[in-house]
């Protein structure tokens, strides 16, 4: 039997690893390369069991486990194996004539224990993915997964534990009692990845200790689709940004489609097209998509689906297997604004059209509604995408694709408003999990009496004259002419 974890249990955790951290030991490249280094083993080594337990939780098929879970992982550690020394290494910081003669820099410090939590649809991914930075960055770091996908937990959990240095990097498995008397600790940072709801828990619980935190939520992330555009490819990329992403229990995946009532019809039939090339005729059979992730959201995804005013709105699919978990991918058409699809995020297999009378209503549509963490367009018009990358606010926008973003550490990849605060991902990662120290270095040479007391008109002209860099005034004061 798995031992209770208990408040003395969570103070214990903090003691062991400030020790640990006050030590130093987490600060040295060494360490950090070591533990990027096992955590690449859990990677090569033990991606079949991995793929196994993301079954086992969601039926992901093998594909999407190995490339968005693992290959992923993979990608991230060895940037921040390739690049620690450089993320590493001081910036050097210009000066100024106000602190002539000195040389300045910024120091990236790791901030020191952190917390990360993680959600259920992507386990790993979104699990290891922070401690990569966080490690990268110095620091010491427990994780707690998701108990809603036990299998990637316990998983996750016996991994870290074999190849981790366990003063430094702990898994603490649980639920909402777990999380809570973590959350009661004094953490570094909080890294936190899950729903809008939750997120306002974290912050509060982090506020009583001026814990800084990311917070990695979700939120409807519409996607605007032009007549002007390549429909087969566009119903392609949104078909696997949507059902190809975990059943469309994803983040940044496709909420609803904005598009004109007159190009609707042609969208519709082109996704029920490649639905069938994809899925086949009984998408329910297909091995190719994970189901549901437990009774509770497959009973609140029906909820949406059986609503007043929404359940003769399908035009594809709607078909439910609860003793499976299954729901066939399901479009429905111009469902009611404030219906509980169009309220809440759907986060599974349900796609609404919207329709506007022209594709620029679109834009207000999105602009009313709460900040998504992603935003997406279908078209070939220059201008239009010129006009919604500018004007649209989202966590990250792509144009002609689903999702991809994610897969370019180059990006910083994060909400905005109600989708979330901060990013990661590459440099943003470590950066998440540092402190930016202003270092400044003074000789003793060069020592101008100007700033001490007595004060004097002259050394107050000259004063501003220096704070503002201004050399023609500086010159002036020092030749009495000012
Ligand atoms: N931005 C991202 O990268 C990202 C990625 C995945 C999911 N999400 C968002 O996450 C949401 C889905 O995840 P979820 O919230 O259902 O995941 P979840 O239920 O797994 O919860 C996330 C974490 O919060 C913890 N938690 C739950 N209730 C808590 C409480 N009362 N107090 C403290 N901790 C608690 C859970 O134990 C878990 O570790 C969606 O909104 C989705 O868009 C965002």
């Amino acid at each position: 039997m798995t031992k209770v974890f208990e408040a003395a249990d969570a103070t214990n955790l903090m003691t062991e690893l400030r020790r640990s951290f006050d030590s130093g030991v987490t600060r040295g490249t060494e360490w950090r390369v070591s533990q990027l280094k096992k955590l690449l083993i859990i990677c090569d080594n033990h991606e079949p069991e991995i793929v196994a337990a993301l079954h086992h939780d969601l039926a992901k098929p093998e594909l999407e486990s190995s490339v968005y879970e693992v290959a992923l992982l993979r990608n991230s550690i060895n940037l921040a194996l390739k690049q620690l020394k450089v993320w590493m290494a001081p910036d050097k910081a210009k000066t100024s004539l106000t602190t002539f003669p000195a040389s300045a820099e910024i120091v990236s410090e790791p901030l020191g224990i952190v917390l990360v939590i993680s959600a259920w649809n992507y386990p790993f991914l979104l699990s290891i993915d922070p401690v990569i930075g966080a490690i990268s960055a110095g620091n010491a770091v427990v994780l707690k997964p998701s108990e809603l996908a036990p299998a990637s937990s316990s998983l996750l959990a016996k991994l870290m534990e074999q190849y981790l240095d366990p003063s430094a990097v702990r898994v603490v498995e649980g639920a909402v009692t777990e999380t809570t008397l973590l959350l009661e600790q004094k953490w570094d940072k909080i890294f936190y990845t899950g729903s809008s709801k939750i997120g306002r828990i974290i912050m509060t619980a982090a506020a009583k200790h001026l814990t800084p935190v990311v917070l990695e939520l979700g939120g409807k992330s519409p996607v605007v689709v032009d007549s002007n555009t390549n429909l087969k490819v566009t119903a392609k990329r949104i078909i696997a940004g949507k059902w190809g992403c975990n059943n469309g229990q994803a983040c940044i995946s496709p909420d609803y489609i904005l598009t004109t009532k007159d190009y609707a019809p042609k969208l519709i039939d082109a996704m029920k097209h490649e639905l069938e090339t994809f899925y086949g005729k009984n998408a329910m059979e297909s091995k190719d998509m994970s189901r549901i992730v437990n009774s509770n959201h497959f009973d609140r995804l029906s909820k949406m689906l059986e609503e007043k005013e929404v359940s003769d709105k399908i035009v594809c699919g709607g078909q439910k297997d609860r003793e499976n978990l299954k729901i066939a991918p399901t479009i429905l058409l111009d469902v009611p604004l404030d219906s509980l699809m169009m309220s809440e995020e759907i986060f599974g297999p349900l796609l609404p059209i919207l329709t506007v009378k022209d594709l620029e209503d679109s834009f207000d549509v999105i602009r009313s509604r709460p900040k998504p963490l992603a935003a997406y367009l279908f078209t070939q018009n220059e201008k239009l995408k010129e006009r919604f990358a500018m004007t649209i606010s989202a966590g990250g926008i792509v144009v002609n694709d689903i999702a991809v973003h994610l897969a370019l550490p180059t990006l910083p990849f994060g909400g905005v408003g109600e989708s979330g605060m901060g990013s990661y991902h590459g440099k943003f990662s470590f950066d998440a999990f540092s402190h930016k120290k202003a270092v400044l270095y003074k000789s003793f040479m060069g020592d101008s009496a100007i700033r001490y007391a007595p004060y004097s008109r002259g050394k107050l002209r000259l004063l501003k004259a220096l704070v503002n860099t201004n050399i023609l005034e500086v010159f002036k004061v020092l030749l009495g002419l000012s």
